[in-house]
C-alpha cells in the first residue's frame, strides 16, 4: 500500500523509558481524533496536540509506493558506522491508520526495533517491539497492554487509578504542553511523588530544542 508521511528524521526519542536513545523518527499523516487543522481543534476529540501531522511536505515526507521504499529510506537516515542498534519511532498523526505487517517486516529486514506512539483507538500489528499508549479522553481505549502507558495530564475525567489496572511494563505522566505547562509539570511531580507507581516522563527535546 502507499504511506502518508508528514516527516522523516533521525533524533534522539525524548520522552518516556526511551529518553535519550538516538531514534528515527517516521511521522505518518493523519489522525483519527482530530484533523489537524487548528479551526478543528475546539470540536476534536483530543484538543492539546502539539504536533503539524498534516500533508507529507516535511523534511523527509511524501507518498511512499510501498513498505519497502519507506523502509530504505528510514534506513538510510541511520549512521553505517554502529548498526547494532536500529531503532524506528513510528508516530503521527495516528500511526496505526497506516502501519501495517508490511512495513514491520520491512524495517525488521533492514535490521531494525519497531516502536509506536500511539492513541491506543485502533490495534496493533503484530511484530511492533515496543508499545507506548497513550490514552485520549472522550475515545475508546482499545490497547489494553503494551511496553509504556504515557498520560498526557491533566485531561477533564481522567482516573489514573483505572489506567494503573491495565497491563503495562512501566506508567508514565507527562505535562500537558501549552500555556499551562509549568502548572502542569507541578502536577505531574506531586502525582509521581504521592503514588510512586508513576514516573516523570518529560518532552526533553522540546527543553534541548531538539526535533
Ligand atoms: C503527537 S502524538 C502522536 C502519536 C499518537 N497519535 C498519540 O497521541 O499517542 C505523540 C505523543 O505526544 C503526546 N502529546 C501530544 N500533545 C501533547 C502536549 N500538548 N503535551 C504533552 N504531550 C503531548 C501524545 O500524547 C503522544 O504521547
Ligand atoms: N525527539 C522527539 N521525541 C519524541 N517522542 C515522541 C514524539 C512524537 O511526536 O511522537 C517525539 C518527537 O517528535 N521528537
Ligand atoms: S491523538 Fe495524537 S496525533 Fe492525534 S491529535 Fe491527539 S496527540 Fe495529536
Ligand atoms: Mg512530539
Amino acid at each position: 500500500m502507499t504511506y502518508s508521511i508528514k516527516e522523516i528524521f533521525y533524533t534522539l526519542q525524548g520522552e518516556g523509558a526511551h529518553a535519550g536513545r538516538p531514534a528515527v523518527f517516521c511521522r505518518f499523516s493523519g489522525c483519527n481524533l482530530w484533523t489537524g487543522r487548528e479551526s478543528d481543534r475546539a470540536t476534536a476529540v483530543c484538543q492539546f496536540c502539539d504536533t503539524d501531522f498534516v500533508g507529507t511536505d516535511g523534511e523527509g515526507g511524501g507518498k511512499f509506493a510501498d513498505a519497502t521504499k519507506l523502509a530504505h529510506t528510514i534506513n538510510a537516515l541511520w549512521p553505517e558506522s554502529y548498526v547494532a542498534s536500529k531503532y524506528v519511532v513510528f508516530t503521527g498523526g495516528e500511526p496505526l491508520l497506516q502501519l501495517d505487517t508490511e512495513l514491520i517486516h520491512a524495517m525488521h529486514a533492514v535490521g531494525f526495533e519497531i516502536a509506536i506512539e500511539t492513541n491506543g483507538t485502533l490495534p496493533v500489528p503484530a511484530g511492533v517491539d515496543w508499545i507506548c499508549v497513550s490514552p485520549k479522553m472522550g475515545s475508546k481505549l482499545v490497547v489494553h497492554k503494551g511496553s509504556e502507558l504515557k498520560v498526557v495530564i491533566p485531561q477533564l475525567g481522567q482516573s489514573l487509578a483505572a489506567y494503573e489496572q491495565l497491563d503495562f511494563e512501566h506508567f508514565f505522566v507527562q505535562p500537558m504542553d501549552g500555556p499551562l505547562a509549568e502548572q502542569n509539570t507541578r502536577l505531574a511531580i506531586d502525582v509521581c511523588k504521592r503514588n510512586p507507581k508513576w514516573k516523570l516522563s518529560l518532552q526533553t527535546h522540546k527543553l534541548l530544542q531538539i526535533p
